[in-house]
């Protein structure tokens, strides 16, 4: 698959931007990640002072054919039910993106629904994946045209001018596939990284964790080749994922990654284009196992820390007001020699 070409940073506006940050009236480093957050803004936007007012979430929904092998405590219907609380304003992603100021984009890219209300964005690719212990749950054709979803929503939100994007999924059974491509791409077991997703018992744990075992030994996946990866093993949200961080990076646009299915989609885009990395923020730490070791992968460093576990981009929502700090900062302090002292270098 063709990807999109993805800029470089702009190395002397963070250089800019650092030294300014460095000028303030604080002590050295002492507002910790804001400044790195403001930073990496600055030489993503090539803006000493970024702009980061316009923000929006992208909701990436699809059913999975593992989630009727009792992997989830609640039924794939769930699914198309979220879909319509979504689009009604009410569900945590709503209130939270609402309070953060941002618009919230739901895309329908496989689920079970066969009627889509309206205001979704439509691109289904097909209606679920296949079950993955069973078979190769996309085809290749399939993969790339979740990807494409991705991408091509991220084109639309960049013409209408928003400037940070955070990227979340609705999808019952997808801890059990992140969770799967996680093992595939960090080399730790399975039952060292899989978790409870929505909460379940420990027979159910138990379960998941043999439903992936058989999904590997089946697949045996290469972690060198992700789109055959993601190909394998799914799903259709996480690839239309792995496609808004590929085109958010293409578009020049920061992008928050949420909870572990999330990440894992991130660093299936990093595996598929390196440079993407530049893009990524991470917004915080999940319960599920294997998200700080998908993290650690990507070496991205997480802002809250509050016993998350539900998706959506409830955790990248919440983050948003990070961002704004980080910029309000650079935008509103006095430096030092504004109080007629001199720098501390
Ligand atoms: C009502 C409800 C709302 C959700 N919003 C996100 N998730 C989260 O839970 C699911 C993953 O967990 P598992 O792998 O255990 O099924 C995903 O849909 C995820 O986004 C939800 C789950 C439920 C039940
Ligand atoms: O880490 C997450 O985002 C998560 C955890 C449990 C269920 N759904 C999502």
């Amino acid at each position: 698959m063709k990807l999109p070409k993805i800029p470089p940073l702009h190395v002397e506006t963070m250089e800019e931007t650092t030294k300014h940050v460095n000028q303030l009236t604080k002590p050295l480093g002492s507002l910790g990640q804001l400044e790195q957050i403001a930073i990496r803004l600055a030489g993503i936007q090539g803006k000493k002072i970024p702009d980061v007012s316009r923000k929006a979430v992208i909701v990436m929904c699809g059913d999975h054919g593992v989630a009727r092998s009792g992997v989830s405590a609640y039924p794939p219907e769930v699914t198309g039910l979220m879909i319509h609380n979504f689009v009604q304003g009410k569900a945590a992603i709503n209130v939270l993106a609402r309070l953060a100021g941002a618009e919230v984009h739901v895309v329908d890219v496989g689920s079970y629904l066969s009627e889509v209300p309206k205001q979704v964005i439509n691109k289904k690719v097909r209606k679920g994946t296949r079950h993955f212990a069973e078979e190769e749950a996309m085809t290749e054709e399939e993969t790339i045209q979740a990807i494409e979803v991705g991408i091509e929503v991220v084109e639309q939100l960049k013409q209408k001018g928003v400037q940070l994007l955070a990227v979340g999924e609705m999808g019952i059974g997808n801890t059990t596939i992140a969770t799967a491509l996680a093992a595939v791409f960090t080399q730790k077991s399975v039952s060292e990284l899989a978790g409870r997703g929505t909460g379940i018992n420990d027979h159910a744990l138990q379960q998941k964790i043999e439903v992936i075992e058989a999904a590997l030994e089946r697949h045996q996946p290469n972690p060198d080749q992700p789109l055959r990866v993601l190909s394998q093993l799914g799903g259709l949200e996480v690839a239309g994922m792995a496609g808004v961080y590929i085109g958010a990076a293409a578009a020049g646009i920061p992008v928050m990654v949420d909870g572990v299915i999330s990440t894992v989609a991130a660093l299936l885009a990093v595996k598929m284009e390196p440079s993407v990395r530049n893009y990524l923020f991470a917004s915080h730490l999940s319960v599920e196992p294997a998200h700080a070791v998908l993290l650690d992968a990507l070496g991205l460093q997480p802002i809250i820390q509050a016993g998350l576990r539900l998706g959506e981009a409830s955790g990248a929502a919440l983050a948003f007001p990070m961002f704004d700090a980080a910029v309000a900062i650079v935008r509103e302090m006095a430096t030092f020699a504004d109080l007629g002292l001199p720098s501390p270098k």
